[in-house]
């Protein structure tokens, strides 16, 4: 989709973006002073756009600078209401955005200080859409910390923005690779919990001075995948028929796959399906409230045997993620349904 058929007004139900207020915004002081004005090392991204200018340094750090940024997007598409759902499209989710009805679409690269995706099958804009009747920002492609060399705040900075803007609900996906014994290439995965590798390790959207604005110092994630969402959504896929177990996500940092030795250890710890995302966004969504529901689109099949030859690749993880993406999207679209 070319710039300027976003520029135009209302072609095929996808209204305007208004890029000079992205501009006005810059000119309103996009560039931190940090945290309460004392935090002398801002870690600010100078940001090069697909255009070749550069754009506004933006600290993902500093909750002034995304509370500025939120309202530059605010003021870049004409809202209809607040939206109240936020949606992290996984691989093989991204085509929910494309079902929005009176869909309003901003390019990642129109955004200024906005990281770009660079993942395959990860296209890279924010798309605000009524789904089953209700008001909806979806991310269309999201930043893995492998993408952005472990800047789990920058990766995260979507989450924060998603609630300045008034999500209350978050759904997340990713595509997995299985690794309990019961799942099937194809299947859906409700996550119940996770273990987040690089958070264990210090590699968390958290990890730094906090300033309070955006939620607690200590962040509880006990019960971080809502289970009122979670009991929704197996009578959903009853309903619907898809194929849906519960079980737990391991976040790893990527983005090398697993060894065999990996997938064992993995079992052992009692983690149902290996990816590269999600946890450090659940993390951030937590400690400012938002309500999660996540699952997995199980890709393909970790072997935990190094004399079996089983190679796994992005292609492989693409084309099974889009044989389950109509099934993806009428899953979220029945439990948007019911929010
Ligand atoms: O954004 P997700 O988690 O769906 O992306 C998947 C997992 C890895 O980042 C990558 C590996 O194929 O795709
Ligand atoms: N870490 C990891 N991420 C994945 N994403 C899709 N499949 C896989 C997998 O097998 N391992």
């Amino acid at each position: 989709m070319s710039g300027e058929n976003l520029i135009m007004s209302s072609v095929n139900g996808v209204s305007s973006i208004r890029p000079e207020i992205a501009l006005n915004g810059l000119a309103n002081g996009l560039k931190s002073n940090g945290i309460n004005g004392h935090h002398e090392h801002t870690n600010g991204v100078d940001h090069k756009h697909a255009n070749g200018h550069k754009h506004a340094t933006v600290d993902p750090r500093n909750y002034d600078d995304i509370i500025r940024l939120a309202e530059v997007i605010r003021n870049m598409v004409d809202l209809k209401e607040s939206p109240t759902i936020g949606v992290i499209c996984g691989s093989g989710l991204g085509d929910l955005a494309d079902l929005l009805v009176d869909k309003q679409v901003v390019p990642y690269t129109k955004i200024p200080g906005f990281p770009q995706t660079s993942v395959v099958g990860h296209k890279g804009n924010l798309v605000f859409g009524y789904l089953s009747g209700k008001y909806v920002m979806c991310l269309q492609g999201r930043f893995h910390p492998y993408e952005h060399d472990m800047d789990l705040v920058l990766c995260t900075m979507p989450v924060r923005i998603m609630h300045h803007l008034g999500v209350k609900t978050m759904i997340v996906s990713n595509a997995a690779g299985g690794i309990n014994h019961k799942f099937n290439y194809g299947d859906l995965m409700i996550i119940k919990d996770h273990v987040f590798m690089p958070g264990l390790v210090g590699f968390s959207p958290l990890v730094g001075l906090n300033d309070p604005r955006f939620g607690a110092r200590f962040v509880s994630v006990h019960d971080a995948y809502d289970k009122q969402l979670r009991n929704m959504a197996r009578r959903i896929a009853d309903e619907e028929d898809i194929r849906a177990h519960e079980g737990i996500y391991v976040m790893s940092g990527g983005p090398q796959y697993e060894s065999p030795a990996e997938v064992k250890l993995y079992k052992v710890l009692g983690a149902d399906a290996l990816g590269m995302s999600t946890c450090h966004e659940v993390t951030v969504a937590r400690q400012c409230g938002i309500r999660v529901f996540g699952f997995s689109l199980i890709t393909n099949i970790g072997n935990d045997d190094a004399d079996t030859s089983v190679e796994v690749s992005h292609e492989e993880v693409l084309e099974t993620a889009k044989e389950a993406s109509v099934r993806a999207c009428r899953f979220v679209s029945r439990i948007v349904e019911n929010l």
